[in-house]
């Protein structure tokens, strides 16, 4: 997507995308043939993507997730969408992803909670025996808006994919409309969570309204936080929330063009990565849904460097750092951290007149 706007630099950097909704992500080709699968919704595809310089409202963007939702709503549907989604972070350079996506059930098409687990796991697996260069790896994602009982099924669900999946479920995610709901009423399921060994990765403060939500999610702890856009005291936040998530060291996973897009930051300069990278925070660019915001990790990462004035040794420091912040265990972290060693003298390669 967009491949002559970025420089070859950034397709090349090996990077590890860590927050990516799996319906989010859909591309536009992609799209194409889920709408020609079902014409008798009339879904045109202006409806599905905000392209380049356009923003919306945090309710619309959840409506974008609403008709997405109805083309993608068979076994069949998943398996080609989240292939499809998999091939294509490979073909931007992600090396490690963690996609997530909420299991849904679909009376009309005989679809359940578990199945729908089950074809993402077949997709990953499908991936690999192709030979696709990435190691995919699934969490599962409660919707807030569904309620205490909807987040403890959740987990029971994801809890048996843990034991069963080779390594491939890590843990859970928390997202939805962060208007909707509070998380109060998630607390119990989430401990239980993070009791049987979920990782968890919670979509904290995306708008201002919820510092006291976040505050008491972040004793928990999470293991990573998504977005935290209004943690910060720059942003509205607090210098208590700031010394929680320093003192857990939690990385917080950011989405530059998601937040614009979304209006949740009025412009990239505005953008709280600033604030934590210079602290020093573990800081992990991504893209959040590379399909609705028409964007893709190569262009988040040129994004950040070109707003926040970064030398490629420090985008290359940022891609390699980011690997510390996955869930997957210790093996993995030491296999990536290879891959980066190895692949450096290429990416760097046709840069030596550079400054690095
Ligand atoms: C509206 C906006 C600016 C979106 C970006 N921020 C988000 N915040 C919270 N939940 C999200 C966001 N993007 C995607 N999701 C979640 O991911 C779902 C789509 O992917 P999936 O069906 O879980 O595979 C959405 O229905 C929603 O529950
Ligand atoms: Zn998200």
């Amino acid at each position: 997507m967009m491949d002559n706007e970025v420089d070859v630099f950034y397709r090349e950097l090996p990077k590890v995308e860590l927050h990516a909704h799996l319906n989010g992500s859909v591309s536009c080709p992609t799209i194409e043939k889920l709408i020609s699968r079902k014409p008798h919704l009339n879904i045109g595809h202006g409806m599905t993507a905000i392209g380049k310089g356009q923003r919306r409202t945090l309710d619309e963007c959840f409506q974008v997730f609403k008709v997405i939702h109805q083309l993608v709503d068979t076994e069949e549907d998943i398996l080609m969408v989240a292939t499809d989604v998999i091939k294509e972070f490979a073909a931007d350079g992600v090396k490690y992803l963690e996609l997530r996506s909420t299991p849904r059930e679909e009376k009309h098409t005989g679809l359940t909670k578990k199945s729908y687990i089950e074809t993402v796991i077949k997709a990953i697996k499908q991936c690999k025996s192709e030979g696709v260069d990435i190691d995919v790896r699934f969490l599962v994602a409660i919707d807030r808006r569904n309620g205490t009982e909807v987040a403890m099924e959740t987990v029971k669900l994801a809890e048996d994919f843990m034991l069963s999946s080779d390594g491939l479920v890590l843990g859970l995610d928390l997202s939805g409309d962060p208007t909707v709901g509070h998380g109060k009423d998630l607390l119990p399921a989430l401990q239980k969570a993070k009791n049987c060994g979920l990782k968890l990765s919670l979509h904290l403060s995306e708008v201002p309204s919820q510092l006291e939500e976040s505050d008491l999610l972040l004793d928990l702890p999470p293991d990573r936080i998504g977005h935290g856009t209004f943690l910060h005291p720059a942003m509205g936040g607090s210098q208590g929330i700031v010394d929680k998530v320093v003192k857990h060291n939690i990385p917080l996973e950011l989405c530059l063009t998601s937040n614009v897009k979304g209006q949740t930051v009025a412009r990239y300069s505005d953008h709280h990565f600033k604030h934590w990278y210079q602290m020093g925070h573990p800081s992990v660019i991504c893209t959040d849904d590379k399909g609705v915001f028409s964007t893709d990790l190569s262009q988040e990462y040129q994004l950040a460097a070109s707003t926040f004035d970064l030398s490629r040794e420090a985008v290359w420091k940022l891609s390699h750092d980011a690997i510390d912040c996955i869930f997957a265990p210790d093996t993995v972290k030491q296999q990536l951290k290879q891959k980066w060693i190895y692949l450096k003298p290429q990416v760097f390669h046709y840069r030596e007149t550079d400054s690095l």
